[in-house]
């Protein structure tokens, strides 16, 4: 079941369960969002992908909005090696305010106009938010759409990534590459001929020290082999037992630069309440009560997790992505010999590992003696 923060007129936001939840079928098309700082080679990936060979019919959506207030958004298609263009009319011009009733249509009059495509590709600007434009393709998945979320991946530049990652912003504002590296299930770093073996690592170990989860690959114009980009399912259920593995491999992190986003993670042994379960995550996405040890509230931007539900035979998966959040029935069952515990990793600004795990503890599972 999924989960919305509907905020009503009078400010009294409520928790609206998402009716008629679909599963996702074969018939959905993934979409990939594709962010990365400005220039770091994201177009470069999209004509990289769009000319290699594939056996699928990729559509590719540009969202390169300047001020004005162009009506169409040029979409390329690529089908058998031949590149065409389509053109989706879109009512500001602005992909990501206009996707959500519009964009999301547009592209689906269009397959309905064209036929089918097996994958679209979605190039966000340098600057925008992934974030929010994840979290619609999300929810009109769950609503039934024609189109689910498969991954992020976030392109970076090997010679500037590092710079752009220290760009000091005011108080209460996030570093926009800070934030796309958060999301990323894949971190691409792009323009490695510029650089040194030196200044490689020390940007690998800023990405890592920021998301604990991401997959990294090391790329020259963005040449990257397209099952490490395609096909990631980072936010269904599908990846279930690899996450598993993934999961235990992560580490809390530490933060390379000051006052950043870093990865926190921890296991908790036991089966939790699903309503207690609601309560520990809407306290730390919406009601935003936790607190580190500095006085600072903490800000979540990606969660991801495997939880132990009580009367539930099937390991359940936590999907986060700022206030939207889900929980999914995997088809992984809890084996007899297997201890059942539960294990989150989450990724976001003034975290502290000690406090979540505390919190999560006296939230869900000092409770069992209830009723
Ligand atoms: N040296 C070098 N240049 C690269 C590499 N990959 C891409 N470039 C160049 O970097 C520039 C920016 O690449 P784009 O793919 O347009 O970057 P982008 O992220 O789409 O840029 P915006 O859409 O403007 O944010 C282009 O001139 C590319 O040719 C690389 O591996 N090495
Ligand atoms: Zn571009």
């Amino acid at each position: 079941m999924e989960y919305v923060l509907v905020d009503e007129e009078d400010d009294c936001p409520q928790l609206v369960p998402i009716p008629g939840k679909q599963n996702i079928s074969t018939e959905q098309i993934p979409v990939t969002l594709i962010t990365g700082y400005l220039g770091a080679g994201k177009t470069t990936l999209l004509n990289y992908i769009l000319t290699e060979q594939h056996n699928k019919r990729i559509a590719v959506i540009l969202n390169e909005f300047g001020e004005g207030s162009a009506l169409e958004k040029s979409l390329s298609v690529s089908q058998a090696g031949e590149l065409y263009e389509e053109w989706l009319e879109l009512r500001n011009g602005c992909l990501c305010c206009s996707v959500k009733d519009n964009g999301l249509k547009a592209i689906e009059n269009l397959m309905a106009k064209k036929g089918k495509f097996d994958y679209i590709l979605l190039e966000t600007t340098g600057l925008a938010d992934p974030g929010a434009v994840a979290s619609m393709f999300w929810v009109d998945a769950e609503l039934g759409s024609e189109i689910y979320l498969d991954g992020i991946i976030t392109v970076i530049d090997a010679k500037y990534g590092l710079k752009h990652l220290m760009e000091e912003k005011p108080e209460g504002l996030v570093n926009e590459a800070a934030r796309q590296i958060a999301l990323a299930d894949l971190a691409i770093i792009n323009k490695t001929d510029l650089v040194n073996e030196e200044e490689l690592n020390q940007l690998q170990e800023t990405v890592r020290s920021i998301n604990g989860l991401v997959k990294i690959v090391e790329t020259q114009k963005s040449r990257v082999d397209l099952c490490q980009v395609l096909d990631l399912h980072s936010f269904d259920s599908k990846s279930g037992a690899r996450l598993q593995e993934k999961l235990q491999l992560v580490k809390t992190t530490r933060p390379h630069l000051d006052k950043n986003i870093l990865t926190v993670t921890f296991e908790v042994c036991g089966s939790v309440f699903e309503e207690d379960l609601n309560i520990f995550i809407q306290n730390l996405l919406w009601e935003k009560t936790f607190k580190n040890k500095d006085g600072l509230v903490m800000n979540v931007i990606r969660l991801k997790g495997i939880v132990s539900l009580w009367g539930k035979t099937h390991q359940v998966i936590v999907q986060g992505v700022h206030e939207l959040y889900d929980l999914e029935e995997t088809p992984q069952v809890w084996s007899e010999s297997e201890p059942r515990a539960n294990r989150l990793v989450i990724i976001g600004r003034n975290l502290d590992q000690e406090v979540l795990q505390q919190q999560f503890i006296a939230t869900v599972l000092n409770k069992k003696n209830r009723d």
